[in-house]
């Protein structure tokens, strides 16, 4: 039985128009998390903090005001928006995600409504113009990091328990939408908002002001992609809304994980943005603990799309605006990867077939087209395959090899077994199937 909701989700289903069906194509995309905490990178006066590099003014180790102090030491000389653009390009992303202003407030850009931004540092210039730019002529699609939560404003609560709460908030719900709309204006090149940092009460209760704000952020913009993060419903439920419909156009809950079967993704479009070390999306001069290889990032970006969704990969410059050496070296390596095989990630989607042990389905988008990404080579050589009933294999050849038909062999009915030699490298390959419907043969009637 459905709740009557005035501020749940105000669409069911995926969103079919274009902008959103490039979205839903994109595959792999790059997160930018850069700000005043890449200066610091996850240390103060020789101490380490342990948590996340982007979240150390929440660290009692360090004096807020010091923290703030840093926006007069931001100078980042060797910043490049080209080269990052270019790293993200031919890494092989369709997409970028940037952060704008992330929890401690720094403005990226030179907004109107606080002095906490690029313009009151040494550098002075706004950062995401030649950034969305830089992006834009490369050819990638740019999406608008915002955090809600913002530490330095005056106004920012983590819940509303007094009349003076109430007042302080107010003004920083007005703050918050002038920022948004002034991001809009400024920047009309962006495809999309990726909010963050509106899990704490205060923002929850804001059930009808945020739902009045993403209609006027719709307005201005239309075709805006705003994730199921953004906003809560009238009974403070977040994501899914209290008839567990999707808030906004997409799932926004797989941050640093991933949904392991379809049913987990309960038929929405949906991101996973991921670190490369195991908790830092800002500069950490520490590139320590588990550092994800190539190999398990391509592998992350197959199961991404194999499940419908894209997969963000997270990139911290560092405080001068220069990336490190090891992100620019897993870019290249997915890049290589991407550049033999991204036909089985562009415009594909969930195939709607069983998996299996080799690795990932993924399908062309309105083609009969079928991509196995392997990345567990079977002793056997044979990689299984099970097709619906009225589907049958018209071809099947390595992606790299599409002049040398494999061996194919049915098994049981409409099960198979692919032949194929693994690649030399132990590198993830693409075995493509061209499917067909299966032609009457009046039956084996037994
Ligand atoms: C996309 C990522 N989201 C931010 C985040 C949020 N959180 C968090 C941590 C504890 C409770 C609630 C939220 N941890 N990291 C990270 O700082 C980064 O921006």
């Amino acid at each position: 039985e459905r709740i009557k909701l005035k501020h749940g989700s105000h669409r069911e289903g995926k969103r079919t128009d274009s902008v959103m069906q490039k979205w839903r194509g994109n595959g792999l995309g790059q997160f930018i998390h850069w700000g005043l905490y890449a200066i610091p990178g996850g240390e103060w006066n020789g101490k380490q903090y342990n948590g996340a590099a982007e979240w150390i003014r929440s660290w009692n180790g360090i004096p807020k005001s010091a923290y703030d102090s840093l926006i007069y030491k931001f100078n980042p000389i060797n910043f490049n928006a080209d080269e990052w653009a270019s790293i993200a390009k031919n890494m092989g992303a369709k997409y970028v995600t940037i952060t704008t202003k992330h929890h401690d407030g720094f403005c990226l850009w030179p907004s109107k409504y606080t002095s906490y931004t690029v313009a009151n540092s040494p550098w002075k210039k706004d950062i995401m113009k030649p950034l969305v730019d830089a992006y834009d002529k490369a050819g990638l699609d740019v999406i608008l990091y915002f955090s809600i939560m913002d530490w330095n404003h005056p106004g920012w609560r983590y819940d509303i328990k007094t009349k003076a709460d109430s007042i302080a908030f107010e003004g920083f719900k007005k703050f918050t939408r002038n920022q948004l709309i002034e991001l809009l204006t400024m920047y009309p090149k962006a495809k999309g908002l990726w909010f963050d940092g509106t899990w704490d009460k205060s923002w929850v209760k804001q059930a009808k002001f945020a739902d009045e704000l993403e209609a006027e952020m719709r307005k201005l913009r239309p075709g805006l992609i705003i994730g199921s993060r953004f906003r809560a419903d009238e009974y403070g439920k977040r994501h899914f809304d209290s008839n567990n419909v999707l808030m906004g156009d997409y799932e926004q809950g797989w941050e640093r994980k991933l949904p392991n079967s379809i049913a987990d993704v309960h038929g929405n479009d949906w991101d996973c943005v991921m670190t490369i070390p195991e908790n830092q999306w800002g500069y950490n001069k520490a590139w320590k603990g588990h550092i994800k290889s190539s190999n398990e990032l391509i592998e992350m970006t197959a199961k991404a799309v194999s499940l419908g969704g894209n997969f963000v990969l997270n990139f911290g410059p560092k405080g001068d605006g220069s990336i490190r050496d090891e992100e620019k070296k897993l870019a290249s390596e997915i890049g290589d990867w991407m550049k033999v095989n991204s036909e089985a990630i562009y415009n594909c989607e969930y195939s709607g077939l069983e998996k299996q042990d080799w690795g990932y389905f993924t399908k062309k988008r309105e083609k009969d087209k079928v991509y196995l990404i392997i990345f567990n080579t079977p002793v056997s050589g044979a990689y299984r395959v099970k097709l619906p009933a009225k589907t049958a294999i018209a071809k099947s050849y390595l992606l790299t090899n599409p002049n040398m038909d494999l061996r194919v062999e049915e098994v049981h009915s409409n099960e198979y077994f692919i032949y194929a030699k693994p690649t030399t490298e132990a590198k993830p390959f693409v075995i493509v199937l061209d499917t067909k419907k299966k032609e009457n043969n009046g039956g084996n009637n037994y």
